[in-house]
Parts: structure tokens; C-alpha cells; sequence
């Protein structure tokens, strides 16, 4: 999992530096600018809700697995087009490990 995001954050860096928007789609989202980029991944967050719905009504697992993969990927070209690392999200998350949400909440509330 990790090796799959990492090797993609390299070929998205290489696609933002040198790609070409007629033969690139990850160019072309930069190309297109940042809304564009903000707008597909409102799009795909919709999908993906839309297909948990789905998946809990009886649907297709498939199609849930898919659309999250969509956003992450457009998550990501996201993070790129505004240079936040993915190792920095990684970090987040790890500062967060073992701590539990509801404590984290609970600490946030005292003055
Ligand atoms: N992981 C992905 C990936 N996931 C989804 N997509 C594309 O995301 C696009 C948007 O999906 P949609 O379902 O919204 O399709 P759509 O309706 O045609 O999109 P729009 O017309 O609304 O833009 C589709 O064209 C998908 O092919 C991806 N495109 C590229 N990658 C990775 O990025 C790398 C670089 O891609 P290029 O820059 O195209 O070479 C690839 O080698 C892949 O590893």
C-alpha cells in the first residue's frame, strides 16, 4: 500500500514538472488549474458516498473500491499542484497514532 502511493507521488511530481496536457491526464489537471483540480476531487467524494450507499443497499464492492481509489488519486494530485508532501500527511497521522479521537476531541475543549 505505502510502496503504491510512494510510487506514484514520483510519477505525479514527474507529470506536474514535464508532462504534457495532450498526452498527460495528471498534466492536464494542472494545466487546468487548481479549481479543476478542487472540482474533481468534490466529484469523486460524491461517487464514493454514492457507491458506500450503494454498497450497503446490496451493491457492488467493486465499484466503492474503485471510487476511493479515484479519490485518493485526485486527493493527490491535489496535494502535488500545492507541493504538500505526502510524507507530511503520513506524519499527521502518525503524530495522531494511539491517540484516541475522542480524547484528542476532549483535549481540544479545555481553555
Ligand atoms: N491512478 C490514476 C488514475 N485514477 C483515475 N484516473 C483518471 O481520472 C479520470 C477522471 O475520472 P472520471 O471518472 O471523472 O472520468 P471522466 O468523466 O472521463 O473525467 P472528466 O471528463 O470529468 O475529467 C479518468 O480519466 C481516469 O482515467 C487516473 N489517471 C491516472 N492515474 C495514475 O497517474 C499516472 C499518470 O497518468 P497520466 O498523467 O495520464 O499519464 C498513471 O500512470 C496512473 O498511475
Amino acid at each position: 500500500m505505502h510502496d503504491i502511493l510512494q510510487s506514484l507521488q514520483v510519477i505525479l511530481e514527474q507529470r506536474k514538472r514535464e508532462g504534457e496536457p495532450d498526452s498527460s491526464y495528471v498534466a492536464s489537471l494542472h494545466h487546468q488549474g487548481l479549481n479543476k483540480i478542487l472540482e474533481k476531487v468534490g466529484e469523486e467524494a460524491t461517487e464514493a458516498i454514492l457507491a458506500a450507499k450503494d454498497l450497503d443497499n446490496g451493491g457492488n464492492r467493486e465499484d466503492l473500491v474503485g471510487e476511493v481509489a479515484d479519490l485518493w488519486f485526485h486527493s493527490m494530485v491535489m496535494l502535488s499542484h500545492l507541493d504538500v508532501g505526502l510524507d507530511e500527511i503520513g506524519d499527521c497521522l502518525a503524530d495522531r497514532f494511539g491517540l484516541s479521537g475522542l480524547d484528542e476531541k476532549a483535549a481540544r475543549k479545555q481553555p
